[in-house]
C-alpha cells in the first residue's frame, strides 16, 4: 500500500479515536458531577486497576494499550480536577498553602519567582502518582523544572512560575500533585 493511502487510514483512525477520547472525557464528567455529590475524591486506584485488567494480555498491543489507557486515565483526573476547582470544590489546606505562594509572587518586584514543592509520593502508587508520573504530567502542561532533590521518602521538585497569572494556570496541576501525594508544601524561595 502506498504510504500517503496508510496515512489517510492512520487519519481515518485518528478521527475515530478523536471522538472516542471526548466520548469518554463526557463519562469522566458525570462521573465528577457524581462524585461532587458525594464529596467523593477524584482518583479511584481499585477502578483503575478494574480498567487495566480488562486488557490483561502479554501481547505488545496490550502492554502498550494499557500504557496508553493510563495516560487517558491521568488525563481524565485531571480533567475531574479542573471541575471540582471550577465549581470551588478545593481543600482548604491547599488553598491556604496557594494563597501564600500567590501573596508572595505579588510582593515580588521580578515576576520570575521559582516555587518549591515538598511532597511525598506513595511509593506503591495508590495514593497516586509515582515521582516519574508527575515529572511526566509537569512536563506534558509545560512547567519548567529548576530543581530535582530526592531526600528519603520526599521529594522536592522546584519549578519556574513566572508571575500570578502563570500560577493561576499552573493551580490545578498543583492540585492534582497535592491530592494524589502522601504529604504536600509548596512555597516560594
Ligand atoms: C472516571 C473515574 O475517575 C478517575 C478516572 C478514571 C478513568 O478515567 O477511567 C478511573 C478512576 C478514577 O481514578 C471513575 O472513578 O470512574
Amino acid at each position: 500500500m502506498e504510504l500517503d493511502q496508510i496515512r489517510k487510514q492512520i487519519n481515518a483512525v485518528d478521527d475515530a479515536m478523536h471522538r472516542y477520547f471526548t466520548d469518554r472525557l463526557r463519562c469522566s464528567e458525570d462521573v465528577a458531577e457524581a462524585k461532587l455529590q458525594t464529596q467523593d475524591s477524584v482518583y479511584k486506584p481499585e477502578r483503575e486497576k478494574q480498567v487495566y485488567a480488562r486488557f490483561p494480555g502479554d501481547a505488545d498491543e496490550e502492554k502498550l494499550y494499557r500504557l496508553y489507557v493510563r495516560k487517558v486515565m491521568q488525563l481524565s483526573r485531571y480533567h475531574q480536577y479542573g471541575i471540582f476547582l471550577g465549581k470551588g470544590n478545593v481543600d482548604t489546606e491547599f488553598e491556604t498553602q496557594y494563597r501564600s505562594v500567590q501573596t508572595a509572587i505579588n510582593e515580588r518586584d521580578t515576576t520570575d519567582a521559582s516555587v518549591k514543592i515538598e511532597l511525598t509520593p506513595d511509593p506503591q502508587a495508590e495514593q497516586g502518582m509515582s515521582i516519574q508520573d508527575m515529572l511526566s504530567v509537569l512536563g506534558d502542561f509545560g512547567t519548567e523544572v529548576t530543581a530535582l532533590q530526592y531526600e528519603g521518602s520526599k521529594v522536592s521538585v522546584t519549578v519556574r512560575v513566572s508571575g500570578t497569572d502563570a500560577l493561576e494556570s499552573q493551580r490545578r496541576l498543583f492540585y492534582m500533585l497535592y491530592k494524589e501525594s502522601v504529604t504536600y508544601k509548596m512555597y516560594v524561595v
